[in-house]
């Protein structure tokens, strides 16, 4: 072939790489860095074939394999790959977009659940063989002197609509006694494939069903003896996952969470105490097992949601600085938080935004905004130029941002202003915004430089626990993404966080130190693939 044209090609492929944003990362890799990058490559190519290619042992329920394929009925084939091992032992850096009540297991709630005694169950239908999957249950702990003795949910005398104790209903369960109850409540916690690919494939209906899973957890969780409980299980599952730091949204548009009492009497601040208390035991948890630098801590993104009206806001706003007050090493952003296409956008909410500005300057104290913006398939919709609006606001960072390539400004005002984008995949995936992952637009923002930092959005409700699950899919999706390229962006979720520049500093060394192991295991483990 033509020399002359190989390096004309090999320069314009350099030009247009070098505006990426692993660019850095790439030129400066170390040599066993390059090593195993090499490795990835080899194990991702051959897995390609032998577990994603035409001649791959069929995935039941999938017509179509292929990597990058939707998620949930990928997910126990992933589980199963060398590529999966590898991203499962990465260091991931923070988890910067994260819905606080959608980040334990269903399994692990319902166990936590079941260890209260206040804890109710109750159906609006009496349950049948016929009406079981489509009949969701309602939780609810109750003061103890409306606690009933009703045994079960399911016998001829259930009345529809009257609590029955969690534990009894579990035990008398029919249709296959407990663990076709717990099988039950999981799946009124999830998405399952068929809803997300067959009967809800679309944006708006598996909104709907999304929607009820928060209302079933809604009922366990906002107790405050399971939240508690909760948020320890949270952070251990996280830094096993290898994140180190988190910035969760917190759902606040409730004003009280319910008491041990079974009383709606548990106000924000009591929320943020036990926020502080459940870091401060895991962390106290790891250091006890010689890994303290595994765990940074976490903040709060203060959310509420895009139905409120404009007064209702104000009140929002007003608390959110009190509590910035009271604990401002906690409170980091504030979020207006639920689907965008069908609620309120931003514009309708300027007058108390810009109040909220003004406020913090008058009594001192900084919350930046952190908005989900974008986050639709629409063109020009409301939702769409919700980005214009967090822009102009100044938000930090975009949640989703999913119709950000479509706009070529304000994608360079991202670069310009270091704006970095919390990408979800295998929510958007799940949520229906892209098909599967080689429809996704996150290889578009990176290849244009923009910075972004993967998250799990919803992890209770899709399964993709901890973040090696949204890693895996990225990985596979592409081929010019790397372990390199995975590196800079677990790296990237810490520069982008709410740190402050000391903490961050650290951060930044304890994930290099940790990325060096992860270098010499990946050598150690898969040299083999070299020799191939
Ligand atoms: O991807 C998302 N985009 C916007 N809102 C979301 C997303 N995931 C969850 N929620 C919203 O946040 C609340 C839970 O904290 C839920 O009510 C849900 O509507």
């Amino acid at each position: 072939m033509d020399d002359e044209y190989i390096r004309e090609r090999k320069r314009l492929i350099a030009e247009d790489r070098s505006l990426r944003v692993d660019a850095l990362a790439l030129a400066q890799a170390t040599d066993a860095e390059k090593r195993a990058e090499e490795i990835v490559r080899r194990v991702r190519a051959e897995e390609n074939d032998t577990v994603w290619g035409p001649d791959a042992p069929p995935i039941p329920g999938s017509m179509h394999v292929f990597p990058g394929m939707g998620f949930l009925t990928a997910r126990d084939t992933i589980l199963k790959t060398k590529l999966f091992e590898v991203v499962s032992k990465m260091p991931k850096g923070a988890l910067l977009h994260a819905h606080l009540d959608a980040m334990v297991d269903a399994r692990v709630l319902l166990r936590s659940a079941l260890k209260y005694p206040a804890m109710h169950v109750r159906t609006a239908e009496k349950l049948t063989l016929a009406n079981l999957r489509a009949t969701l249950p309602e939780f609810r702990p109750l003061p103890e002197n409306e606690w009933t003795s009703f045994e079960s949910l399911v016998d001829d005398a259930y009345e529809p609509g009257t609590w029955v104790p969690l534990t009894s209903a579990r035990e008398t369960f029919g249709f296959g006694g407990p663990d076709a109850f717990d099988d039950w409540v999981v799946a009124a916690l999830t998405i399952n494939p068929s809803e997300s690919y067959v009967t809800h494939n679309t944006v708006d209906k598996i909104w709907k069903t999304f929607g009820t899973t928060f209302a079933v957890g809604r009922g366990m969780s906002r107790y405050f003896p399971i939240y508690e409980d909760y948020l320890r299980e949270f952070f251990r599952s996280s830094i096993e996952g290898g994140i180190s730091y988190i910035e969760s949204r917190m759902p606040l548009w409730y004003r009280y969470m319910i008491g041990p009492d079974g009383q709606e009497n548990i106000p924000h601040r009591e929320w943020m105490l036990a926020y502080d208390r459940a870091i401060k035991e895991v962390k106290e948890e790891f250091a006890q097992q010689g890994r303290g630098d595994e765990f940074l801590g976490s903040k709060v993104i203060y959310c509420t949601l895009r139905i409120a009206t404009c007064e209702e806001l104000d009140w929002y706003l007003e608390d959110c600085i009190a509590l910035k007050q009271e604990f401002p090493h906690l409170i980091c952003g504030f979020d207006l938080v639920g689907h965008e296409d069908p609620l309120k956008p931003l514009i309708y909410y300027i007058d108390p935004l810009k109040r909220f500005v003004q406020r913090q300057k008058e009594v001192g104290v900084h919350i930046p905004f952190i908005f989900h913006a974008g986050e639709t398939l629409g063109d020009g919709t409301p939702a769409d130029m919700n980005l214009y609006d967090a822009i102009l606001l100044g938000t930090k960072r975009i949640g989703h941002g999913f119709s950000l390539v479509k706009h070529p400004r304000i994608m360079e005002i991202c670069r310009e202003r270091e704006i970095a984008v919390e990408v979800c995949p295998i929510s958007n995936e799940i949520l229906r915004y892209t098909g599967s992952m080689p429809m996704h637009p996150l290889p578009i923002l990176m290849n244009q430089g923009v910075h972004v930092a993967l998250s799990s959005d919803d992890p209770a409700m899709f399964g993709n626990l901890g973040l090696s699950f949204d890693f895996f899919q990225v990985l596979v999706a592409s081929e010019v993404t790397g372990l390199i390229t995975l590196r800079e962006i677990s790296r990237d979720s810490l520069t982008y966080s709410c740190l402050d520049l000391e903490d961050k500093a650290r951060a930044l060394a304890l994930h290099g130190q940790r990325w060096s192991k992860l270098i010499e295991w990946i050598i150690s483990k898969f040299s083999g693939h070299l020799k191939a």
